[in-house]
């Protein structure tokens, strides 16, 4: 602003400013774009050629050379890095808003320069370290590649609990949720979790594994509880059937007094074996169920009902901000294959040409849902305001004898179908009403049974491939293996 004002001054005759700096300013860049002889030589200082071929000369130092200058050095400054930094170069306003500014001297100029370099050398760096960061999910047998995690600003970060996150159905959600660029806390006894179900993410900052027992109360601090703790497969459920029950009253004790004390939203994993053996089909949320209460399956059954109870009980009481997902049968890689559920035996049976075993007549159903859609179904309940239970699981309906032909069907196996005695209260049809999650949630399945067979049917052969000969586990009760 000093130099405009002295030019201006200098322009109207008025007298010049006895600022020697001013002058000697004026006088270097009238020499420099010749127009003081040519000045004088055209009859006087401030004669109309003269001063227009100041006025060009203004234009010419003052505006268009510096506003060259200053994109040759920014053009400069961007040779040789990678496009990335290029375009965030130019995404970025400050720098270039500022060093076009044509009023700047030209030591200002080259500070302006300077610090757009500095900014540009300190956004490289924290790019490249989002970058480092966002693949820092290690490829491991379970999952043999990079999962990129997204980068999320503070306050769209969340830091959520997964109770039960190494097991197959809480590790699958904890990728989503770790993809999306969340914190996320593992919660898990290893009883029927498997560490390498999560190995891939124990050298991500933004993953924590807290080994502890759900049935023991915990203090953390997060946004929101997916509680996924329980064993979920029948014989294990029925191997200590105290500790079943008392993991799924207790933990959910438990896990909804953290929800009160931090005020986190908590979803509970409750089942499709709420509604026991039904009398009604499809089985809609309205259903109350028909659960034997003395029988083999009750703790589970009997604990899963009294842990959404206890859920409604803290919504009513306490205001506490509740999901009730009833996940019906599931299926995908990473199920355990000594688990004992129908879906893992017929396709490690069938990979080893051994006999797939059917429990009972084979007349009874089941639908089966791929992992995936339970995951997003999971997530869009979190974050939805539907407090209701919903049922989540694929209308897709197989006797058991129609599944192990189809099974065998596809991975082309000689194994022979055989009959076993039925298993006690085994639920003779199960099929879930879907309607309520269509409705609130907009969700529905996508992977059809045989797409997701074929997925699951690759990652059983790998894991056969590695552990050479695997025997199924039966329909007893029996101790999940590590
Ligand atoms: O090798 C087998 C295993 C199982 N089955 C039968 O296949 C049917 C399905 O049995 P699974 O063990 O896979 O699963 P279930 O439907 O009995 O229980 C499941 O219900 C839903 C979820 O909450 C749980 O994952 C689980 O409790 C049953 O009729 C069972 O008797 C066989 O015929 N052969």
């Amino acid at each position: 602003m000093v130099r405009v004002t002295s030019l201006t001054e200098r322009r109207h005759g008025s007298s010049p400013s006895n600022n020697s700096n001013n002058v000697a300013t004026s006088r270097s860049l009238t020499r420099r774009h010749g127009v003081v002889e040519g000045g004088r030589s055209g009859g006087g200082l401030w004669s109309r050629q003269s001063l227009a071929l100041l006025g060009a000369g203004i234009l010419v130092g003052y505006v268009v050379l510096p506003v060259l200058l200053v994109e040759m050095d920014i053009e400069k400054a961007m040779q040789g890095l990678p496009k990335l930094e290029k375009q965030s170069v130019k995404a970025n306003p400050y720098p270039i808003a500022e060093s076009s500014n044509p009023y700047l001297r030209a030591d200002q100029r080259t500070l302006e320069t300077t610090i757009a370099k500095i900014t540009t050398e300190a956004e490289k760096r924290l790019l490249e370290d989002r970058d480092v960061l966002s693949k820092q999910s290690l490829p491991t047998s379970t999952t043999p590649y990079v999962m990129k995690t997204a980068y999320l600003p503070d306050h769209h970060r969340k830091k959520i609990l997964v109770t039960g996150g190494s097991g197959f159905v809480g590790s699958h959600l904890v990728d989503k949720l770790m993809m999306e660029g969340h914190e996320v806390i593992v919660v898990d006894n290893f009883f029927t979790g498997q560490k390498k179900n999560i190995a891939h993410w124990l050298h991500h900052p933004n993953f924590s594994l807290i080994v502890h027992d759900v049935t023991e109360p915990i203090q953390l601090e997060v946004d929101q509880i997916y509680h996924l703790a329980c064993p979920a497969s029948p014989p294990h459920y029925q191997y200590n059937p105290v500790k079943t029950i008392k993991t799924s009253v207790m933990g959910t004790l438990n896990m909804l007094g953290l929800a009160k004390r931090v005020h986190a939203r908590i979803l509970l994993s409750s089942t499709s074996e709420i509604y026991g053996d039904p009398e009604v089909s499809p089985q809609p949320e309205s259903y109350w169920g028909h659960v034997n209460t003395i029988g083999p399956r009750a703790c589970y059954d009997e604990g899963k009902r009294v842990a959404e109870t206890m859920m409604y009980s803290y919504q009513k009481q306490n205001g506490l901000d509740i999901r009730v997902a009833r996940i019906f049968n599931t299926f995908g890689p990473r199920m355990h294959p000594n688990d004992g559920r129908v879906v893992s035996n017929f396709i490690i049976e069938a990979l080893q040409n051994k006999d797939m075993t059917i429990y009972g007549d084979g007349k009874q159903t089941r639908s089966f849902q791929y992992v995936s859609d339970l995951v997003d179904g999971l997530h869009a309940l979190m974050n939805n305001d539907y407090t209701q239970p919903v049922n989540l699981g694929n209308p897709s309906e197989w006797t058991i004898a129609e599944f192990a032909e189809h099974v065998q069907a596809l991975t082309k196996s000689s194994s022979q179908i055989i009959k076993l005695p039925k298993s006690t209260d085994d639920p003779q049809q199960r099929r879930p009403d879907i309607q309520t999650a269509k409705r609130e949630l907009d969700w529905e399945p996508k992977v059809s049974v045989d797409e997701g067979l074929k997925k699951t049917i690759e990652y059983f052969a790998a894991v056969l491939k590695e552990a050479g000969e695997i025997i199924p586990t039966g329909p007893g009760a029996a101790k999940p293996e590590a």
